[in-house]
């Protein structure tokens, strides 16, 4: 072959490429496109044909073919062919650009497939430097060859302004360190005191003598820990009662990123008024996982069984349960007060991985008395959209104690019906949406309902070693050695679980007392002194037995004519 015809050969292979590129380049877009119209990013869809000059009318994705399925079989290879499977997203922490005092984006973990630098400065939204876009004339070689060294450069010179930025950032640190801002005072107290299990407390970590003040404040932030212990698990990072919180160390935590759930735009066909209750019903929904784990309960075997076998085995295992097997649509969770019904619901939305709607009676009838009616579709409407979903409805006696009855209001009527038919629906239809409805009074429920709550299930009050195992969780570390969690389990028969966590917070709320009182008396507080938090004696937890009763012995014949009469046995 000739030097020409090479050439000539070697142009026409780079066009054809720029072509195919070009062609990419736009097919994306169009993928892009139908992914947001099919789920609904209207404003997003609009913005980008007016961008991009494209748009579904004109052209749009060939069959078989979306985004979705693109994504998933590049996973598929890459897992072929490197034995794992790709990690498509990388988390992005927001900080405070050094300097500019704007928001960036900076990464903090590495995707397995991809680089590990920090992306350029201006963040993923930034139009990549050389993509050219798809409106214009297509880029030439040359053209694109200076695209990719300009691209290069700018890389180059963001990685110089991330690297600029974090010394910054260092500095801003180091200062931080030295003077802390006053509501940063609080955690650096906290930093100290929330070793407070029996902890000593000392100098604040700023190096400086910490006042009388701040020994208590810190004191109580300890306290505050210890009282979210309400729950079990309240010690276990993460756990419930901080879960998802700003600066929790979920947020830490580079899989619980991906464990958020991104929730879709709400439903086209939910306009005006009903779009705004959407949009109320949408905040309340958990994005994070509830997180409370099976673990986290302390006995109540029966009720975990029954709720797994009912709620959470349908929907891992969708297949299995069909025709006669449909799953129970509804179920109910009875029980006294305080025994665990919410940590139940919670449970089954961690461990499933539904969307969580919780929905207290209470805010139905005092927020929305008079669109309770709508509120109630809207919100079915949105399970449905987002399904699965464990819609959990608790206090269900205040919504649907028996209709009819003298003085019931007509709007009140109407929800409740609204809510039968909805769950009407559910049971016809085949979404994965389950109503978990929770009661301390199962008798005064509505004859009606309870045939929609085909499941009842009675959460007992907690026996003996369930009991002492959350003793022992909420007093972990606390205790002198001579005081007996069997002796605590033994003397709290009846108790509730909400009673028994309040026997344990009456008990560590002693030695606090303690040294409260020699606080106020000693007078200024010495530096160098140690002051010490002490354990909770055997004589302390006496007293907070003496003084706590068991709050929900009552009715307890009641339950038990309930659960032979209505109750699921086995
Ligand atoms: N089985 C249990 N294991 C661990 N903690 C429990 C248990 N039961 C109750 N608790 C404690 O009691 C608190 C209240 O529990 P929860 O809200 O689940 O009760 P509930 O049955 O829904 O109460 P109510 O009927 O009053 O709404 C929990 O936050 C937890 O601290």
């Amino acid at each position: 072959m000739s030097e020409l015809a090479a050439l000539k050969a070697l142009s026409k292979a780079k066009e054809s490429e720029e072509k195919r590129l070009q062609e990419r380049r736009r097919n994306v877009l169009v993928l892009i496109l139908r992914h947001l119209a099919d789920h609904g990013y209207t404003d997003t869809y609009e913005k980008l044909c007016s961008e991009s000059n494209l748009n579904l009318q004109k052209v749009d994705v060939a069959d078989n073919i979306d985004l979705l399925r693109v994504l998933q079989e590049f996973e598929d290879s890459y897992e072929l062919k490197f034995g794992k499977r790709p990690k498509v997203v990388r988390r992005l922490v927001e900080e405070v650009a050094a300097g500019g005092g704007g928001v960036r984006p900076r990464a903090v973990s590495a995707t397995a497939g991809g680089s590990t630098g920090s992306p350029p400065a201006g963040g993923p939204l930034q139009r990549p430097i050389g993509s050219g876009g798809f409106e214009g004339p297509p880029v030439s070689g040359a053209l694109a060859a200076r695209q990719r060294r300009e691209a290069g450069a700018a890389l180059t010179a963001a990685a110089e302004v991330t690297r600029k930025g974090e010394l910054l950032d260092r500095r801003q640190q180091a200062l931080n360190s030295v003077k802390p801002p006053p509501e940063v005072g609080m955690q650096r107290i906290a930093g100290v005191a929330v070793d407070g299990r029996g902890a000593v407390l000392g100098a604040g970590a700023g190096g400086g003598a910490m006042s009388r003040e701040e020994v208590a404040a810190a004191q109580l932030q300890g306290l505050h820990v210890a009282g979210q212990a309400a729950h079990l698990s309240a010690s276990r990072p993460g756990g419930p009662g901080g879960a998802g919180g700003p600066g929790s160390d979920s947020d830490n935590d580079p899989d619980s990123f991906f464990e958020r759930r991104v929730l879709k735009p709400l439903p086209p066909q939910l306009q005006g008024e009903l779009r705004d209750l959407g949009n109320a019903i949408t905040r309340d929904i958990f994005t994070d996982s509830p997180n409370v784990r099976w673990d986290d309960i302390a006995g109540l075997d029966q009720a975990k069984r029954l709720i797994k076998e009912a709620v959470v085995m349908p929907i891992k295992y969708p297949q299995l349960f069909t025709g006669l097997l449909a799953p129970w649509k509804g179920v109910l969770l009875y029980g006294p007060p305080g025994t665990g019904k919410t940590l139940l619901a919670k449970a089954v939305a961690t461990e499933c991985r539904t969307t969580f709607f919780n929905i207290s009676a209470s805010s139905i009838i005092s927020k929305w008395r008079g669109d309770s009616e709508k509120l109630v579709r809207v919100l079915f409407e949105l399970a449905r959209y987002h399904a699965p979903s464990t819609v959990f409805l608790d206090e269900i006696d205040a919504l649907m104690a028996a209709r009819g009855g003298e003085g019931e209001h007509e709007a009140s009527r109407r929800m409740k019906t609204e809510l039968l038919i909805q769950m009407d629906g559910l049971a016809r239809g085949n979404e994965l949406v389950f109503v978990l409805a929770a009661t301390n009074l199962p008798w005064e429920l509505d004859m009606a309902l309870m045939r929609r709550l085909e499941k009842r299930i009675l959460v007992p009050l907690p026996n003996t070693p369930a009991r002492r195992a959350m003793f022992a969780t909420l007093l972990a570390g606390r205790c002198a050695v001579d005081v007996s969690m069997d002796m605590m389990a033994d003397r709290t028969e009846g108790y509730s679980g909400s009673d028994v966590a309040v026997v344990a917070k009456e008990a560590a709320m002693r030695p606090l007392r303690r040294l409260m009182s020699r606080l106020e008396l000693d007078g200024p507080v010495d530096p160098s002194q140690k002051v010490e938090l002490g354990p909770i004696t055997v004589d302390d937890a006496r007293a907070a037995l003496e003084v706590t009763k068991p709050s929900a012995r009552l009715h307890e014949e009641k339950y038990r004519k309930f659960n032979d009469e209505y109750g699921q046995l086995a």
